[in-house]
């Protein structure tokens, strides 16, 4: 090492899970703690992390260009959000009276609502409106910890209308300092020009809008909604193994109503991972473990939905060692939120889970859920440079004391973005200022 560009000191408490690889079962609580500790940076990696002392005698001959002091504060791996609907058109603020008097999400659906009512609202907004709404969002996103993004198109359902979606994914992905990571979603819903035709419709998806999204590079994994009324399992599989085909990645919104087989499909065809899994079997469960796909839990959509179930956390780490990821899964209708702040206290009050595993959730597994455990996830040398700021004595603090946002800043790719509560750069290339 020539030069250290960063070196970030002062740091009361450095808690980091370890490694490349998700965290699995018991593993998910063995968190690395170093009191007083600094990490140097180098060319928007780490070179150099441990006891503040250690690392400055190491650091006697080399050129620092700059030092800051985040004065006793937590840093973690900055945060990895693996399921977001990010790019959306409108709000659906106006179906909350029906969704507080007990109408179920599918029956607001069926009635041509929900993720119906975003398609409206997405296909009419231009693609600047669309950029320009999410960007809000990934501010958002970035001032909670956040640095690392997945994105789903799903709410245009015509080849113009997702290439749109996916073109501002990219787009932002390109210009904000946060990445965005994309995945298509086309088989979100079946829209209404193909009312009870839903194969016609799988059948578009398949020969015109995936090639296109493929020959376009606009995205890396392909998901689906597999649940009752919108895809079926063998639906969901063609779509998938049609991705598969195309080199994207398959994911699976599987088993979040009713036990239809998604968990099982997604152990089938080797996904990356299976999302929501409220209503996942036991069979389901073993199927995830036995294939090494990461399981995505949302507690924030279950909470917003107001439902007395909840994913089987406990479950799968202790009964099926698997590898839990959490997410906000942040969209206009069932999760309206961007905070991950939020999503870690519902995991520790509704999922059972420690404040240990749900860092884990937030850090490496849910990079293992992007393909991204070599590179993000973890404070470890040679890892990106993706450091969290918080304002908070421990780790137990984040999700205990909540309804606040306790970031103080973040650090991308080696570059403070945010600082004392504030963004300080909004390009892709940002350096304090
Ligand atoms: N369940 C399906 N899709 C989204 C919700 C999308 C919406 O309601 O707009 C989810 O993951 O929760
Ligand atoms: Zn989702």
């Amino acid at each position: 090492m020539k030069c250290v560009d960063l070196l970030v000191t002062g740091i009361g408490r450095l808690v980091t899970p370890p490694g490349n690889v998700p965290r699995c079962g018991q593993e998910m609580k063995e968190i690395r703690e170093i009191t007083d500790a600094a990490v140097a940076i180098s060319q928007g990696r780490i070179a150099l992390v441990g006891p503040k002392q250690e690392v400055h005698d190491l650091l006697a001959s080399i050129e620092i260009t700059e030092t800051i002091d985040v004065c006793g504060r937590m840093v973690t791996p900055g945060l990895v959000d693996p399921h977001t609907h990010l790019v959306h058109g409108g709000s659906r603020e106006h179906e909350l009276a029906l969704k507080r008097s007990g109408v179920p999400y599918l029956d607001i659906l069926a009635q041509g609502g929900g993720i119906l009512s975003s398609m409206t609202s997405t296909r009419a907004a231009t693609e600047q409106e669309l950029y320009d709404k999410a960007r809000r969002s990934l501010n958002e996103m970035l001032m909670n910890g956040v640095t690392t993004v997945e994105a789903k198109s799903g709410y245009g359902l015509t080849l113009e209308d997702e290439l749109k979606q996916l073109r501002v994914a990219k787009r932002l992905n390109d210009t904000h300092p946060l990445d965005v990571v994309s995945t298509f979603m086309g088989a979100h819903a079946v829209p209404p020009e193909y009312k009870g035709h839903t194969e016609a419709f799988v059948d578009l998806i398949i020969n015109e809008i995936l090639p296109k999204v493929a020959e376009e590079g606009l995205a890396e994994f392909c998901d689906v909604f597999c649940e009752h009324g919108v895809f079926s399992v063998e639906q969901s599989r063609r779509i998938l193994l049609a991705g598969k085909r195309h080199g994207l990645v398959p994911k699976i919104h599987a088993d979040e109503i009713e036990p239809l087989g998604g968990a099982g499909l997604a152990g089938e065809l080797g996904a990356i991972s299976a999302e929501h899994l409220l209503a996942a079997t036991d069979e389901g469960l073993a199927a995830l473990a036995k294939h090494g796909v990461v399981p995505v839990l949302l507690p924030g959509t279950s909470f917003n939905l107001g439902l007395a179930k909840h994913a089987r956390a406990r479950d799968m780490i202790d009964k099926y060692e698997l590898p839990v990821a959490l997410s906000t899964d942040y969209n206009p209708g069932s999760c309206p939120t961007e905070s991950i702040q939020l999503i870690m206290m519902l995991a520790s009050l509704n999922l059972k889970m420690t404040p240990e595993e749900i860092l884990t959730a937030c850090t490496i597994n849910a990079a293992a859920a992007l393909g991204r455990g070599h590179d993000i996830g973890t404070i470890e040398v040679g890892k990106r440079a993706d450091l969290t700021i918080f304002d908070s004595p421990n780790l137990a603090y984040l999700p205990y004391h909540f309804g606040v946002n306790h970031t103080f800043g973040v650090i991308k790719n080696g570059s403070v973005i945010a600082w004392n509560r504030t963004i300080v750069t909004s390009n892709k290339e940002g350096a304090l200022q």
